[in-house]
């Protein structure tokens, strides 16, 4: 194995793409040509807050114990708790995943108060520029951040139809009860009070929230501005449930059980809030939850029955489950004990098997395999709409490492696999040095490695998103008339015979 190479390694290609070519490339959707190699990386530039958005962490602006009441020893109330998963995410960069699992602070809540918490807080941080367009109408300065997070959540509620007297008293009586910022309950009174005059009306007006600027740069920059404006339309509309099937031809029967409809990918979506345990299908192990977008990388891998597939960074288990339905002999490794234990409990529940390994895909030295999947761990800035704290969770400085990691983890998969064997390497991230750049320079690095075009000639699958060197660009703008995808890059590399 070669030793890891540090962040902005010059031995790394930086130059710019060539302009042109193959499949979406040509006709001005791939990435645009420049010489930022994407957040972090030989941009020299600080990966800084978005002026007037989320607060830094600075010690002053944090809240005080006392000024979040809702400590994890006694159960909170919905809003408290929504209250206490803003203030995290955008105060402590947080991610909402940490702080709603089964050990975070609200795992004492009752389901239903703690998926109120979740959702109130989830839209929230979603929303927060039409939010703070909002509010800005009323306050004459931006208090500190625990109270502008009160007011934030007060005023998503009433933009969405809750009652006024509700809202506002209970805004209030959160205030009073924060000991440094309790003078403020009457400056929150006024305000939500004229929010509740103009909302929802005004709500249907909103905008969408913008990136941050340290990933709305770079993806403009590879992008450009007009496909990333129509990405925060896409993160704004949020994300429907998309199931993949343990076998497809269960497609059109449990389309009309669960009023899904069937994608031209295969996937069933259920473009409705429902409680997804209650599905038909969901204790059978039919089907299991899985963006349209993050299906195609075990598709276009097309395992076959009895082909050993080692699926790398498995948990929690999505694609493992594919490949095992497809019949193939399955290794599932990650590195997370505790994921581990997800991809244990959902073939469990779907009645699928594969072998489970808990470790470091770059320790693991079995080689001799057909095909590889590789879904490396990334920035999933692919993954906003349904996860849009991750903007403000992450400030763009992790991304250089994430990077020299995926090069390291794609090597090493080739050379695990048999001569003419082949890797499928995929990201959900939407910045193409992660997807596009990756295949680019690991076709440099090794001499007779080519990408297979032709796997990706499946049903559903838009020419126009196959890319120069081969691979898959997915992005939330696309079938936006359908409830959107996932960003997501998937490429299969062919190992040489
Ligand atoms: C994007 S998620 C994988 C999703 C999964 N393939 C699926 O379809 O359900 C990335 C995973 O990589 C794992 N991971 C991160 N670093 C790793 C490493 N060095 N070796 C193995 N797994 C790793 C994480 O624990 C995480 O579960």
């Amino acid at each position: 194995m070669t030793p890891p190479r540090k962040p902005n390694d010059p031995s790394r290609r930086t130059g710019p793409r060539k302009a042109g070519g193959a499949g979406g490339m040509s006709k001005g959707k791939g990435p645009h040509k420049g010489p930022n190699k994407g957040p972090g990386k030989g941009t020299g530039k600080p990966m800084g807050r978005r002026p007037g958005g989320p607060q830094g962490k600075a010690q002053g602006n944090r809240p005080q114990d006392s000024d979040r009441p809702d400590r994890p020893a006694r159960p909170m109330d919905p809003r408290r708790a929504a209250h206490r998963l803003v203030c995290a995410v955008l105060e402590d960069q947080e991610t909402l995943a940490e702080l709603t699992g089964r050990t975070g602070p609200l795992a004492r809540m009752e389901p239903a108060d703690r998926a109120r918490a979740q959702r109130l807080a989830t839209e929230t941080l979603r929303n927060l520029d039409p939010l703070d367009a909002l509010l800005a109408q009323f306050i004459e300065r931006i208090p500190a951040p625990p109270v502008q997070n009160v007011l934030r959540i007060a005023a998503y509620e009433l933009a969405t139809g809750e009652a006024a007297h509700g809202v506002v008293n209970a805004a209030v009586t959160q205030i009073s009860a924060m000991h440094r910022y309790k003078q403020a309950k009457g400056m929150a009174n006024a305000v939500l009070r004229r929010v509740a005059d103009v909302a929802p009306a005004a709500w249907a007006d909103r905008s969408p929230s913008r990136l941050p600027e340290w990933l709305r740069e770079p993806l403009v920059m590879a992008w450009g501005d007009e496909v990333i404006t129509a990405c925060e339309a896409a993160h704004a509309r949020g994300a429907p449930l998309d199931l993949t099937l343990r076998e497809q031809k269960l497609a059109e029967p449990l389309s009309a059980q669960i009023d899904a409809q069937i994608l031209p990918t295969g996937s069933l979506r259920v473009d409705r809030s429902v409680q997804v345990s209650a599905l038909p299908g969901f204790d059978a192990g039919t089907w299991w939850v899985q963006d349209a977008a993050a299906a195609l990388p075990a598709r276009i891998l097309a395992a076959k029955p009895g082909e050993k597939v080692l699926d790398l960074c498995a948990a929690p288990g999505g694609k493992t489950m594919q490949l095992a339905s497809a019949g193939a002999d399955v290794t599932a490794l990650d590195i997370s004990p505790a994921r581990s234990e997800r991809i244990e409990e959902n073939l469990t529940r779907t009645g699928l098997t594969a072998r489970i390994v808990t470790g470091d895909a770059l320790d693991f030295a079995e080689d001799g395999w057909d095909a590889i999947l590789l879904d490396a761990p990334c920035s999933a800035t692919g993954t906003i709409r349904r996860h849009p704290d991750l903007p403000y969770a992450q400030d763009g400085s992790t991304i250089s490492a994430l990077i020299d990691l995926q090069a390291q983890m794609i090597d090493h998969a080739l050379s695990l696999l048999k001569p003419g064997g082949r890797l499928v390497f995929c990201t959900c991230s939407l910045i193409p040095d992660e997807g596009e750049v990756q295949v680019d320079e690991a076709l440099a690095r090794h001499p007779g490695l080519t990408t297979d075009r032709a796997a990706l000639d499946l049903p559903g699958i838009d020419p126009a998103w196959i890319t120069e060197e081969g691979g898959l660009r997915l992005r939330p703008d696309y079938w936006a008339e359908t409830g959107g995808m996932d960003g997501f890059y998937c490429a299969v590399l062919h190992k040489p015979a």
